[in-house]
């Protein structure tokens, strides 16, 4: 599993943010676009070899495998290929989660064309993808991983595409295990409800 650290300040993290995060955000349009776009035949074919241009250049040197979940030295985390919050993912929305004061954790976002599931409406698979990160993190205990074990959701009514908003609290601790409750909902109020079991696995316990 990679959970790795590496050596690097609080500049550095800046200036990689502010170096992947504007790549991420153009991909981002890009999946968009190529949705949504009405252009003629040529154009298609044009911007397909540019595009594979591109990506051969990206290419060129990258990584053996996923991008891992990496720390700083000061502990701070760089989630940077997470499918949800990942700065460096460009299919993640991407989420912000804040927390308050009382734990709950919050989110508020837009999901657009591509995480359409039935026409106009977001994806149930994505619904689950969203509550099982905000709820992962609700879970989290200081710097103890925790892992969903069972995650169940309600779909109480369509979740129509466009702007959202999640919300987590943790509801109780039992042992190794947490459990997380949250929902989703549009303007009109909940669309999703969900429930989460969190369990700090046995590699992890002391
Ligand atoms: C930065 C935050 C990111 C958050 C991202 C969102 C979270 C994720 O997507 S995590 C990825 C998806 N989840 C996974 O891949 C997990 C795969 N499963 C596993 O790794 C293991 O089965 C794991 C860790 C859940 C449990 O294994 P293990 O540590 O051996 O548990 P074990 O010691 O047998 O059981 C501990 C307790 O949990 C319970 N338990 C075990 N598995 C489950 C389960 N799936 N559901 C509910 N309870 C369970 C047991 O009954 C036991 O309860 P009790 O203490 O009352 O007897």
């Amino acid at each position: 599993m990679r959970f790795t650290v590496e050596d690097i300040d609080t500049s550095e993290v800046a200036r990689r943010k502010a170096l992947y995060g504007p790549l991420t955000e153009v991909v981002r349009e890009l999946i968009d676009a190529t949705i949504r776009t009405e252009v003629d035949d040529d154009t298609i074919r044009e911007v397909h070899a540019q595009v594979r241009a591109a990506t051969d250049r990206l290419r060129a040197r990258q990584s053996d495998g996923p991008f891992g979940v990496r720390f700083t030295n000061d502990g701070d985390g760089m989630a940077w290929g997470n499918a949800v919050i990942g700065l460096r993912n460009a299919i993640a929305p991407p989420l912000t989660i804040a927390r308050d004061p009382d734990g709950t954790h919050r989110s508020q976002f837009v999901l657009g064309a591509a995480y359409e599931g039935p026409p106009g409406l977001v994806h149930g698979g994505i619904c689950a993808l969203v509550l099982d990160q905000i709820l992962g993190m609700t879970a989290l205990a200081g710097d103890k991983p925790s892992f969903t074990g069972t995650l169940t959701l309600r779909f109480r009514r369509s979740t129509p595409l466009g702007p959202l908003r999640a919300q987590a609290r943790v509801d109780r601790v039992e042992g190794v295990k947490t459990f997380v409750v949250g929902s989703l909902s549009d303007a009109d109020g909940v669309t999703v409800e969900a429930e989460g079991v969190f369990i700090l696995p046995a590699w992890a316990r002391e």
